[in-house]
């Protein structure tokens, strides 16, 4: 790592060493920080834009999506929100970046480019301009690391770092196509200094970039912050990022107390290691934290979280449940459960076929029957599999009420032990969604139309007999409470929620079931109102839950001994 200046720490933190893994740095935290608390936000990031597809359909300064788009009548290919957005993207990048997407025109008849070779062409667009944060991050010993030469070990990853950084330079007028050409075929790209010096803030891009997951629409695109990017990796961290247009904010999913390190997790670390270990090559570093030393599962990692008592005010209040989980590993060893998962993720369902995408589904239900077995409902691919079906119920099919059952199920049995704060996006979405579906199963059976839709009669009764609008109330307050412990108030499900609750409020009639309700979200040890709860709500919740594995088996497995074993 080149010595260079650190970028400046937000209030609360410091940067720090990080002992263990040799010369790097760290964020630490200088006072204690509660469960959901913001550690820092980080406004002006040195990039943030939208996916290249979504170059279309995101303001390219604000990232707001969902809103009238104007495209900039220079080069037709960026679009926003509104005049204040565009005038300040064009001072910010775009005098420069207009005359590159009209070359993109020029010479590829195309109104985007990919995320990186756009995400370059700012950096180094920025850099020729000397603008002091970018060089400060990006220049000759600038601040952000590179881990540049574990990317040159990587031929394919190299390869593409160069291609990505031809297009960028050719685009920008910086370097002509047949120069590029020309050195390529000597293989003299390696000596270029204005390539190697693309390649090098890809490399930077690469280890200090954020995918900016866009909370509604599941949009990403990319979000750099020097100051973000001191935090480091761990499979289990104790704090998370969330995004808000152009602001990030670091918050504590744990009680963190001053002086620990504050870590985040670069990927999805509820995989198993070896998928985990994949996903991470592109850090170069071997995570050291304990579910990775000691190979924990899901359940395991769950049981050592300090925060799994906060899940009594959740979907499923049973704690014991997650402190001494049922499953069954002498069915299925580790290394088993890894090459499931390995199996199944070679089978990529198609996103347009539905017929292709469920006969892939069936395929990796088959592979998921010794989870199954093993009682392993929030262990990898499980759960996946069955939030495909969910998804397929929900979206493709347009059958609510049997997508129901497997969002009662994965909310009880996989998501509080996968994220075990209840306060984590996926979480409250998840809870979310059982409230939208709810509000629909409630719309068919007022109308007397739930049987005549499913024919499933054990599905039919439960839902009939339950009172399905203090059930949507309920998750309604649940989404509320957890979203403004550890969300902005500005998150689109939060507001979506406090919308539905108005509605259900200032229906007639629900006047005692709503001031019961509202004394349970206020204090969950209301002995009337934690009663009327677990009766309203969480029984029927399980009920539904417990019907989800025949839905599955029945939809994915044609096996006529039932796996069900529950
Ligand atoms: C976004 S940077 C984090 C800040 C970095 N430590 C620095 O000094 O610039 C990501 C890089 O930090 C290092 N890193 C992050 N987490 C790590 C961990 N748990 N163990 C070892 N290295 C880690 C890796 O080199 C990784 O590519």
């Amino acid at each position: 790592m080149a010595a260079a200046a650190l970028p400046t720490a937000p209030e609360s933190t410091r940067i720090g060493g990080a002992p263990g893994f040799g010369d790097g740095r760290s964020l630490i935290a200088t006072r204690s920080f509660k469960p959901g608390e913001v550690i820092a936000t980080f406004n002006d990031p040195l990039l943030a834009l939208p996916d290249g597809p979504g170059m279309r359909t995101t303001c390219n300064f604000c990232l707001a999506v969902e809103v009238p788009l104007k495209a900039c009548t220079g080069c037709k290919a960026t679009v926003y929100c509104g005049a204040q957005c565009q005038r300040a993207h064009w001072k910010s990048i775009h005098k420069t970046e207009c005359k590159m997407f009209k070359r993109v025109r020029e010479q590829s008849n195309k109104d985007w480019l990919p995320t990186p070779v756009r995400a370059l062409a700012q950096v180094l667009i920025l850099l020729e301009a000397g603008e002091p944060n970018a060089t400060a991050a990006f220049g000759d010993g600038g601040s952000l690391e590179g881990n540049v030469d574990g990317f040159r070990q990587d031929s394919q990853v190299w390869g593409d770092f160069q291609l990505q950084a031809a297009a960028a330079l050719v685009y920008l007028g910086m370097m002509a196509s047949e120069e590029w050409q020309e050195k390529a075929r000597r293989g003299a790209l390696d000596s270029d200094e204005k390539f190697q010096r693309a390649c090098e803030v890809l490399c930077k891009i690469q280890t200090n970039a954020f995918n900016r997951l866009d909370q509604d629409t599941a949009l990403s695109g990319i979000f750099l912050h020097p100051g973000l990017a001191m935090v480091n990796h761990s499979c289990m961290p104790n704090a998370f990022v969330g995004f808000d247009k152009r602001t990030a904010q670091l918050r504590a999913g744990e009680p963190i107390d001053e002086g620990d390190e504050i870590r985040i997790s670069y990927i999805d670390y509820t995989i198993p290691r070896n998928a985990r270990r994949e996903a991470l090559k592109l850090y170069h570093f071997e995570c050291g934290c304990p579910r990775c030393t000691l190979d924990l599962d899901v359940y395991q990692a769950c049981q050592r979280s300090p925060v799994i008592d906060l899940n009594a005010f959740s979907v499923q209040p049973d704690l014991q449940k997650l402190r001494d989980p049922r499953v069954d590993r002498s069915s299925i060893s580790a290394a088993e459960i890894e090459t499931v998962y390995k199996q199944w993720n070679s089978q990529k369902v198609p996103a347009s076929d539905e017929v292709e995408a469920m006969r892939v589904t069936r395929e990796q239900w088959k592979l998921c029957k010794p989870l199954v077995e093993a009682r392993m409902w929030a262990v990898e691919p499980l759960p996946s599999t069955i939030l495909q079906l969910m998804q397929s119920y929900a979206v493709g099919r347009n059958q609510i009420a049997y997508a129901l059952p497997l969002a009662c199920f994965l909310q009880t049995e996989y998501e509080p032990v996968r994220y075990v704060a209840p306060f984590m996006p996926w979480r409250i979405k998840g809870v979310m969604l059982i409230a939208t579906m709810l509000s629909e199963t409630a719309y068919l059976t007022a109308r007397g139309e739930l049987a005549k839709t499913y024919p499933h009669k054990g599905l039919v009764n439960i839902l009939t007999k339950s009172d399905q609008l203090s059930m949507c109330e309920a998750m309604l307050r649940l989404v509320v409470h957890w979203a403004r412990i550890g969300q902005t108030e500005q998150w689109g499900p939060l507001r979506e929620a406090v919308e539905m609750l108005r509605d259900i409020e200032s229906l007639e009639g629900r006047a005692r079931e709503s001031s019961l309700l509202r004394k349970w979200a206020k204090n969950p040890e209301d002995f009337e109102g934690r009663a009327f709860f677990q009766a309203v709500v969480v029984e029927p919740i399980n009920a539904l839950a417990a019907l989800a594995l025949e839905i599955v088996e029945g939809e994915l497995g044609g096996d006529e001994r039932s796996l069900v074993r529950r």
